[in-house]
């Protein structure tokens, strides 16, 4: 695969793309690592300096930067973006995109004091610079291109409710669930429609990060007045992964503060996180009983229905009908979130576009070859997580979720300890697919079931039914 593939590829995006787009999120990205994978398909793996980015690159311009790339490498060409890193861990590795865990483990190594979390940003790199609307709400996430269903149905009745009356019930909105099942796309929807019903409300969409940078800067300029004065003035503060806030104390305070301020004169706040309010830890209990105080509400995994109504209604947005067969085998073997819907029907797309041939389920089978494979080897960790949750009558939330009570964390090395059994997943990657811990916590894990198997009956027998479960 020619080495600068990324180079040619970015200098069609430059000439396809408006000017600022390009200069603010392809041009200052690292050269991608291109890999050929089995030879049929190449991966383009690109770096982001954050999480707000790497997001924004993902559902802007993704489908755009394959579709460039393949057209020049003259095979489908996938692109994996990661986060790049931060200082202090070693040049060159990278934090995967799993999920909120990930990042705010990443986000903690960061070195004192307490809350830099981006002391090599600079300001003009930042999100939340000019080149965004003020409120800085992604257009194209609207209640319109959000697909409804069961699993997302208390969550957007109650968005939608907040929309159409700001500041009077549910407030605040707490809205949980794991990664990539719209939580940020139905806040965005929220902060859409208040804008389009009335142009002079005023919305701020925020990643919890971007929050934390701000009370950074103005605590180093002693400028909380001005802090105050912006938050302190919405109508609708939507704040993206509260689960960041903890340990930073002094941005924990200032939210508080923000908080109070805004429900006292009856502006609507809406929050997301990867867990429960009160599953959150190193946040004070002060914050997380108010999370609490309006109304909370999950947003499940899509069942299977949903999956396919959101890949048909995708697919219809890209300008390429998806017939609802292919639909269908996609959404059997796609299950974990919408984002990896979303990966698979790029790849889908690519793989048309480049072979110039119709989308049927073959040609579904050979775009998704990889993934595939892999899924028949193995049952999936998310199923297991399922299961033993069910069986131990806990949220499957737990199994992400810090939290450490024995009737939580023993079903939790139950899962991991399966995870580890039935299936290749190495510790790191079961992990990081609990939520972001560390390999040796599912060793610990393992480990210490395996043991105890040898002479309790009883989980010895519980096992034996779970494990029947999963293989049938
Ligand atoms: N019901 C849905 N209909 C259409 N698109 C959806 C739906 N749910 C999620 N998506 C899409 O899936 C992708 C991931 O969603 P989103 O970024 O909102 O997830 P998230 O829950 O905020 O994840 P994370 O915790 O990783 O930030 C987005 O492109 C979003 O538009």
């Amino acid at each position: 695969m020619s080495a600068d593939l990324w180079q040619r590829g970015c200098e069609r995006l430059a000439a396809e793309l408006p000017e600022q787009q390009f200069n603010t999120w392809i041009r200052p990205l690292p050269a991608a690592d291109v890999t050929d994978e089995g030879g049929d398909m190449a991966v383009a793996s690109v770096q982001v300096p954050n999480r707000f980015k790497l997001d924004w690159i993902r559902n802007q311009y993704a489908g755009r930067i394959e579709a460039v790339l393949s057209e020049l490498a003259g095979k489908p060409v996938r692109l994996d973006l990661t986060l790049a890193a931060r200082e202090p861990q070693a040049a060159g590795t990278a934090v995967r995109a799993a999920g909120p865990r990930a990042f705010a483990q990443a986000l903690r190594q960061t070195p004192a004091p307490n809350e830099a979390p981006h002391p090599t940003r600079p300001a003009s790199e930042s999100p939340t610079s000019a080149h965004l609307p003020r409120h800085r709400l992604n257009p194209a996430l609207t209640f319109d291109t959000l697909v409804p269903g069961r699993a997302n149905q208390m969550a957007r009745t109650a968005a939608l409710h907040v929309a159409g009356a700001p500041g009077q019930m549910y407030n605040p909105l707490f809205i949980y669930g794991g990664v990539g099942l719209g939580k940020t796309h139905l806040v965005h929807a929220v902060g859409n429609a208040l804008l389009a019903d009335r142009a002079d409300a005023r919305v701020l969409y925020l990643h919890a990060e971007q929050f934390i940078t701000d009370v950074v800067k103005n605590y180093q300029r002693k400028t909380f007045d001005e802090l105050k004065a912006k938050y302190h003035s919405l109508d609708l503060l939507l704040i993206d992964d509260v689960q960041f806030f903890a340990g930073k104390e002094r941005t924990q305070e200032e939210f508080f503060n923000a908080f109070e301020a805004l429900l006292a004169k009856r502006a609507h706040i809406i929050m997301t996180s990867d867990t429960y309010p009160k599953g959150l830890v190193d946040i004070d209990e002060r914050l997380t009983s108010r999370f609490d105080a309006g109304l909370t509400v999950a947003i499940e995994p899509p069942e299977l229905e949903m999956r396919v109504a959101i890949l048909m209604r995708k697919a219809d947005l890209e300008g390429t009908p998806m017939p609802e067969d292919v639909a269908f085998f996609v959404a059997k073997n796609v299950r974990a979130n919408v984002r990896e819907l979303e990966g698979a029907l790029r790849k889908i797309l690519a793989y048309s576009r480049f072979s110039q041939k119709d989308i049927n389920i073959q040609l579904a089978r050979e775009a998704l070859k990889d993934l595939l494979s892999i899924q028949n080897r193995q049952i999936g960790v998310e199923n297991i997580q399922k299961t033993v949750a069910d069986f131990y009558k806990i949220k499957v939330a737990d199994m992400y979720s810090k939290k450490r009570p024995a009737s939580i964390a023993r079903p939790r090395q139950i899962a991991m300890y399966i995870a580890k059994e039935m299936t290749q997943k190495s510790l790191p990657e079961i992990g990081e697919l609990f939520g972001g811990r560390d390999h040796t916590t599912v060793l610990h894990a393992v480990r210490k079931i395996a043991a105890e198997r040898q002479k309790n009956t009883e989980l010895n027998q519980q096992l034996h039914v779970l494990e029947q479960t999963l293989k049938g």
